[in-house]
């Protein structure tokens, strides 16, 4: 009996689960996903300091002349007092000197030898940076389970981090399996074709954060498949495509099933991909997709991305959509739930002209996709849809409806 998607996607949440940690580097830290909370150890701004090159004054210098007694530079150690009836130049990032009320910058001064004149009016803490004001310590600056982007790592580098504890990238194991298959790199024989899922789950694993482990192409028997099963074994995920159909050559469950393999679903209410099938051996979790292209792609970003977030450790593991609006008028079959590929511009979304489940154009000239719920029969253009990105990332840290009604 096919199960839900939703369905599909909780045990999917529920057996992927992130295992082992590492130390790392910051500078080998980007999208990688942090394991340990991460606290401020210094105040930012650490100290208060000058945001212009300028003069330190008193707000009761306004309108004066005074006198320039000494400059103070950026990372001068120093520890200087203001004296009446005397500036001091600085420059921008320098300490605050004790006693000092507000900036003036050097544009707005005159100055005559040693002399400096002051504007009529000044503010008190104008140009001031306090300290703090940024950054407090103490506070929590990231959480475990963020994925680290460029600007996590600024903070990090902020408080003199070297190291932080990662999740390790899971580990994905690959085959597909058909005799009529060959490596884009080989030659084909008669009424053969390029295995274009292999490559096609590499990239896109890869583009996730994960080491890959190719083990080939696997010919339709059982023995063959097995051997690429016990291949992969020590991997977090292995997914395949091919063979999970009910043709005479499609040995992919038997193979699995005659290793130990603990089936959590292997039919979803959904088109196309429908013998998708999910379980686990030992710690090793898998996903058999189907073998038609196209089936195989658009699941791989449902069911393939969905287990790959949740094995990195990330807190943002659920995917997440856009709402936008639907080109044209399009009409389509009801009865199924159904992923429809297409192009989104940043106002509206247009399916893509075709999308057979056999098809390997469609996705490569699509940038997302809609799941259209079973009781749809078309939208009329304009129509509020929900789509699902496919070369950006949308997730979000609460599980969201991906139906559009
Ligand atoms: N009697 C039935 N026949 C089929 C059913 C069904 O319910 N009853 N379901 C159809 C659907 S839907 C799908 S999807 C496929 C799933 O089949 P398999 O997963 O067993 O896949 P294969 O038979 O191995 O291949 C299907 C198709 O895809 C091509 N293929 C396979 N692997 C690759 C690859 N790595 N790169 C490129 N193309 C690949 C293969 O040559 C076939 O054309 O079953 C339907 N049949
Ligand atoms: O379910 Mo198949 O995956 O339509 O192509």
């Amino acid at each position: 009996m096919a199960i839900s998607v939703e369905e599909a996607l909780n045990l999917i949440y529920t057996l992927a689960l992130p295992t082992q940690t590492e130390i790392v580097p910051i500078e080998n830290a980007i999208h990688r996903v942090l394991c340990e909370t991460i606290t401020a150890t210094y105040s930012l701004p650490s100290f208060d300091n000058s945001a212009m090159d300028g003069y330190a004054v008193r707000s009761e210098d306004a309108g004066k002349t005074l006198l320039q007694s000494c400059t103070i530079f950026a990372g001068d150690g120093a520890e200087i007092r203001m004296v009446e009836d005397q500036c001091i130049r600085i420059m921008t990032g320098a300490k605050i000197p004790q006693g000092c009320e507000a900036i003036v910058p050097i544009e707005e001064v005159s100055v005559n030898k040693d002399q400096v004149t002051f504007p009529a009016v000044i503010k008190p803490s104008q140009h001031i940076r306090l300290k703090g004001e940024d950054i407090q310590a103490g506070m929590v600056l990231l959480e475990r389970g963020v994925m680290l982007h460029a600007h996590h790592i600024s903070l990090l580098a902020s408080q003199g981090i070297t190291h932080v504890k990662l999740y390790r990238r899971p580990r994905v194991a690959l085959f597909s399996s058909g005799n009529e298959l060959k490596m884009h790199y080989e030659t084909l024989g008669a009424n053969q074709l390029y295995n274009t899922n292999t490559p096609t789950f590499t990239a896109r694993t890869e583009e996730l954060g994960c080491d890959v482990i190719f083990t080939g192409t696997a010919e339709d028997t059982l023995e063959s498949i097995q051997e690429h099963i016990r291949r992969s074994l020590n991997a977090d995920l292995i997914i395949t495509s091919g063979g999970v159909s009910v043709g005479d050559a499609d040995f992919t469950k038997e193979a699995f099933t005659s290793l130990g393999f603990e089936n959590a679903f292997e039919s979803v209410d959904i088109k196309p991909g429908k013998p998708t099938t999910f379980g686990r051996i030992g710690d090793t979790v898998i996903l058999n997709l189907p073998g038609n292209p196209l089936a195989a792609a658009l699941c791989f970003e449902l069911f393939g991305q969905s287990t790959i977030l949740a094995l990195s450790g990330r807190s943002d593991k659920y995917l997440s959509t856009i709402t936008t609006r639907i080109g044209e008028a399009f009409k389509m079959k009801k009865g199924r739930r159904s992923l429809i590929p297409g192009w989104f511009n940043g106002e509206n979304f247009t399916p893509s002209p075709k999308f057979g489940p056999g098809m390997v154009l469609p996705l490569s000239r699509a940038n997302a996709f809609m799941m259209v719920d079973e009781k749809v029969e078309g939208f009329e253009a304009g129509a509020s849809v929900k789509i699902i990105p496919t070369r950006w990332c949308m997730s979000s840290e609460t599980q969201n409806s991906l139906i559009t009604l």
